[in-house]
């Protein structure tokens, strides 16, 4: 079976951004150990600080953002680093070529009930004489040499796709590596799952709500056929889900706060996963547009997030 330094040494992946994989997958190995010791390594629970974005941290949003830092800030490949976690960039080192942008513990409300969670990253290769500043980091999502995840769940996977296809790894605890377990994923075109929060339904525009509303009314509606429902509350396993067995997954505008444009964060979540559906023959939309085709203005910018299924994310968007 080959793992994941051999897949890696097979490809065209240039060795620099080999170490940059290589460190951020080691450290999600190190964040999941961390994460199953939970409540008895006391790290469970509040952080008791808020990040840039007034989200409340827990404490392992905040160990596991330190642990990757840490660890990317000493690689000579990596340029600078930008997480979801941390209120501005952080220069790594001049001479580096890579940026990585990070969503270091995503869904971090299920991390109380022992249920999903992940690590995902998104890399960018860009070169400059000077430290690295926000504008550099301000590059299209379809730009990006790397994009990928660490589950975990019941088992810890990586998930990862370099440019030529997704593969899926599996990690092996007792000889310490990822073993390639599903490779070329593909998502059909065709589905009869999607995943939103209900909860917001009364926020949402009323395009988003005739959509839904067609789903749910299934044989009986214009769409004559049933669709059943699935929530993780973690973006990385409702696109986990999706990529296993496909599926649709929507977290739209709405306007319970109507100066954000959505609630995920365009270079943590959306790029990262809008590059991964797309490798595998899926789509990943906002309301309006491809999502790696937009220019951000903000490193902690948020967008709508449409993706999945490529007929299905047509029919939503063609409301
Ligand atoms: O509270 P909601 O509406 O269920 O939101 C769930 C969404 O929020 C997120 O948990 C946000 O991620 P973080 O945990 O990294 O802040 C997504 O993973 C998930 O899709
Ligand atoms: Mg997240
Ligand atoms: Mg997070």
């Amino acid at each position: 079976m080959q793992n994941l330094s051999d897949v890696l040494a097979s490809s065209t992946t240039p060795d620099a951004l080999k170490t940059v994989l290589t460190v951020t997958t080691d450290t999600c190995v190190d964040i999941s150990n961390a994460l199953k010791q939970g409540s008895l390594a006391g790290i469970l629970g509040m952080a008791g600080n808020e990040n840039v974005q007034g989200e409340e941290q827990k404490k392992l949003d905040v160990i596991s953002n330190d642990m990757l830092k840490e660890a990317l800030m000493a690689c000579p490949a990596v340029r600078a680093i930008a997480s979801e976690e941390e209120d501005y960039i952080v220069p790594a080192n001049t001479d580096g070529e890579y940026f990585i942008a990070f969503d270091p513990l995503d869904g971090s409300s299920n991390i109380d009930i022992n249920a999903m969670v992940g690590t995902i990253f998104s890399i960018y290769h860009n070169t400059g004489d000077a430290p690295a500043t926000e504008a550099d980091f301000l590059i299209q999502g379809k730009e990006q040499v790397a994009a990928g995840y660490v589950l975990y769940g019941p088992s810890t996977m990586l998930v990862l796709t370099t440019g030529n296809g997704v593969n899926m790894f599996t990690y092996d605890p007792i000889n310490s590596r990822f073993v390639l377990t599903h490779d070329n994923v593909q998502v059909a075109k065709e589905t009869q799952e999607f995943a939103i929060n209900m909860s917001n339904q009364r926020f949402w525009s009323n395009k988003i709500q005739s959509y839904v509303s067609d789903l749910v009314q299934g044989k009986e509606g214009p769409r004559d056929k049933n669709f059943n429902m699935r929530w993780v509350a973690a973006m990385v396993g409702d696109v986990h889900r999706i990529l296993c067995r496909g599926g649709v997954f929507l977290y739209p505008w709405d306007n319970k706060d109507p100066s954000k444009a959505g609630k995920l964060r365009l270079m943590y979540e959306a790029n990262p996963m809008a590059m991964l559906l797309e490798q595998a023959g899926g789509k990943a939309h906002t309301h309006t547009q491809r999502i790696l085709d937009i220019q951000p203005d903000a490193i902690h910018q948020r967008v709508a997030v449409i993706l999945g299924a490529a007929n299905e994310v047509d029919k939503c968007l063609s409301y």
